[in-house]
């Protein structure tokens, strides 16, 4: 079943439950910041494997010690849907454990 785009209403209040993570044109995006490179690479490495399992990945960005992520929905055009803040939920949820904010 296609996944359908949520609305502007129904985006501004999932993310007021996300802290940290913003309407950034078509996708929604968040940045953390880590201790370390490594510690960042090692998010990295965590977050993709978690997209692979989902099979929905973000565009990934690698700093010195930030990991930033930006993801819509390729399947539905581009647009945000459910299958974004699932991510972005998983994701919250994995990186406290690798000292990130
Ligand atoms: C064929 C494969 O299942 C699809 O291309 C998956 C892969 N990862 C994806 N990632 C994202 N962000 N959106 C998609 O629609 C998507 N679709």
């Amino acid at each position: 079943m296609p996944t359908e785009p949520l609305s502007q209403k129904e985006i501004e209040d999932r993310l007021a439950e996300l802290p940290g993570w913003s309407l950034d044109g078509d996708r929604i995006t968040r940045t953390y910041r880590l201790s370390t490179h490594f510690a960042a690479t090692a998010l990295v490495v965590h977050i993709a494997q978690t997209q692979e399992e989902l099979n929905h990945h973000s565009d990934l960005t690698l700093g010195y010690n930030t990991v930033s992520l930006a993801v819509h929905t390729h399947d539905a055009g581009g647009a945000v849907t459910v299958k974004d803040f699932e991510l972005a939920g998983k994701v919250e949820a994995l990186a406290p454990g690798h000292g990130a904010t």
